[in-house]
């Protein structure tokens, strides 16, 4: 296994992804970027979140030395067809755990790395059973937990996560918002085809 990687350049503002990266033992400097993260309506849950993680990706090569690898990230949460994002606000919020509560839905991350002017993407998925919420327990946890900034409407690492997630199947980070196992693997390949 390869143990020593090339300057990284994490390309998130999500504390989570930062702080997951850094568990991997990788070392990595942060590097933000605006990107424009709309989409085309034809795409497929998957593919968008890929999508996005590429865009977030491609904003780099010019800026990018030799030897530096970016990787960017997107988390999306899916039921029935629908791409659930952040929430606008409050009310938003409740809509979307209203369509999440007492079923199971799926998170899908995707990830890109930028490694000498080529992307690699990827995405990893996640099913999550959702036991039913009462409009209280909404409310509380959207009051006291403020998940604006979660694909959604909520974060598994919260009271949420303890309180109304009866199971998970795959992985728990990608959830959180980088398939950890996932990226490590795919780092691997590319540093072994260089
Ligand atoms: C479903 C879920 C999402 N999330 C988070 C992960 C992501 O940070 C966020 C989804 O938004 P993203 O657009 O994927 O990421 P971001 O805007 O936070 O960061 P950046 O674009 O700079 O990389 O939701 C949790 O923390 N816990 C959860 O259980």
């Amino acid at each position: 296994m390869i143990t020593t990687f090339p300057p990284v350049i994490l390309a998130s503002k999500s504390p989570r992804r930062q702080e997951l990266l850094q568990q991997m033992g990788i070392d990595f400097r942060v590097v933000l970027k605006d990107v424009d993260e709309s989409f085309p309506a034809f795409l497929q849950p998957a593919e968008v979140a890929v999508y996005i993680a590429r865009k977030k990706a491609e904003a780099f090569d010019d800026s990018l030395q030799e030897n530096e690898i970016v990787i960017t990230a997107d988390t999306i949460v899916t039921i029935d067809g629908l791409i659930l994002g952040k929430p606008e606000d409050e009310q938003d919020a409740f809509r979307i755990l209203s369509l999440l509560s007492g079923k199971t839905h799926e998170v899908i991350t995707g990830v890109a790395f930028l490694y000498k002017h080529k992307i690699h993407a990827f995405y990893d998925s996640t099913t999550v059973y959702f036991r039913g919420l009462s409009d209280e327990d909404k409310w509380f946890y959207i009051r006291n937990f403020k998940p604006f900034d979660k694909a959604g409407a909520y974060g598994i690492q919260e009271w949420i996560g303890h309180a109304a997630i009866e199971k998970i199947e795959g992985s728990y980070n990608n959830v959180v918002g980088l398939p950890t196992f996932r990226v490590y693997q795919e780092l691997q390949k590319i540093l072994a085809d260089k």
